[in-house]
């Protein structure tokens, strides 16, 4: 198992918990209880810590590490800031909180507004999804305003409330894909957090010197390690196990993973970035196999029916 700790919580016969925690999963409120859970603890490995600056689409070596002054291309995110007023985000939350919020793992609580689904055994049924709920119309249709997302039909919305007096966090995992597509697009909700994208690489990685040249361009131009262009030592190869990209998710941001950042990262969120209220609502679209043309295109189209209705209440 990739995570030790909380071994007292899991397994048979443990007893339920007051939170929404399961197995190796704990929260602050369950840690608190008598004979209480350990939060996980990773086996200690080298991790190369980076940051995403937007601007350039690097992930860029964390001030004061080795990695200071060294990037790499980070592809498949795109943020757009700002993508709800101060205005439209407290009616939002107003909106979700007249709805309950169910406990979930790791201190979350959410709601669900999406078809039933059996992701282990790839079943899914409508059950009693009844589409996505109203006040989301315009959002979703705004989405459809920017070119990255002119073709998102979102089949599912899944809100998410972090609270640091909860401890809430979500472990890395990657977002299934056997139902959902490529986009996964979440609007970031009443404070700022960071989104951390990790990958155990076991390769070596390789950076560009951006103390030297420090622009998008100098990335795009054609050096490659080896080139004769690349005389002035602007690369260089590290081996590297682990590597963690922290991208700032600003709040009433709205966020799209796609691509490697989709299919290759693993993306968390930290409790220690947990500093104040969060409420995060991701919508997801279907996968190849649901869309028109596809195994179960005609159970897609129906699923999106639905969903675009916009009548829902949580499932
Ligand atoms: O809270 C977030 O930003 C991430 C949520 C997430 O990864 C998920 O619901 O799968
Ligand atoms: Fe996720």
């Amino acid at each position: 198992m990739a995570t030790a700790g909380g071994g007292s919580w899991g397994g048979c016969g443990a007893r339920p918990r007051g939170c929404g925690c399961k197995g190796v999963r704990t929260c602050l409120l369950c840690e608190r209880e008598p004979g209480g859970g350990v939060p996980g603890v990773l086996p200690p490995q080298k991790t190369a810590h980076f940051i995403y600056c937007l601007e350039t689409g690097l992930a860029v070596g964390m001030e004061e590490s080795e990695f200071a002054g060294w990037a790499f291309p980070f592809p498949g995110v795109a943020l757009i800031k700002d993508f709800v007023s101060a205005e439209e985000e407290a009616e939002l939350v107003r909106l979700m909180d007249q709805d309950d919020w169910k406990l979930s793992q790791s201190g979350r609580r959410k709601q669900d507004y999406g078809p039933r689904v059996n992701f282990r055994k790839q079943k899914l049924k409508p059950g009693s999804f009844d589409g996505l709920p109203s006040f989301s119309r315009e959002i979703v249709q705004r989405m459809g305003t920017y070119p990255i997302l002119e073709t998102f039909l979102p089949v599912e919305q899944c809100n998410l409330d972090y609270h640091p007096e909860r401890g809430s966090a979500i472990d890395p995992h990657l977002d299934d894909s056997w139902l959902w597509g490529e986009r996964l697009v979440s609007l970031n909700l009443l404070s700022p957090t960071v989104l951390s994208m990790s990958r155990d690489s076991g390769e070596r990685l390789q950076l560009l010197s951006v103390a030297q040249q420090g622009t998008r361009n100098s990335v795009l131009n054609d050096t490659k390690p080896g080139d004769p262009e690349d005389a002035q030592s602007t690369w260089r190869s590290v081996p590297c196990d682990h590597v963690e990209v922290a991208v700032p998710l600003p709040a009433r941001s709205l966020l799209v993973l796609f691509g490697a950042a989709r299919y290759q990262w693993k993306h968390a969120i930290h409790r220690r970035h947990i500093e104040s209220h969060r409420i995060c609502a991701t919508f997801r679209e279907l996968s190849a196999e649901f869309c028109p043309g596809g195994k179960q295109g005609e159970l897609g189209q129906e699923l999106l029916e639905i969903a675009l209705s916009f009548q829902g209440k949580p499932v």
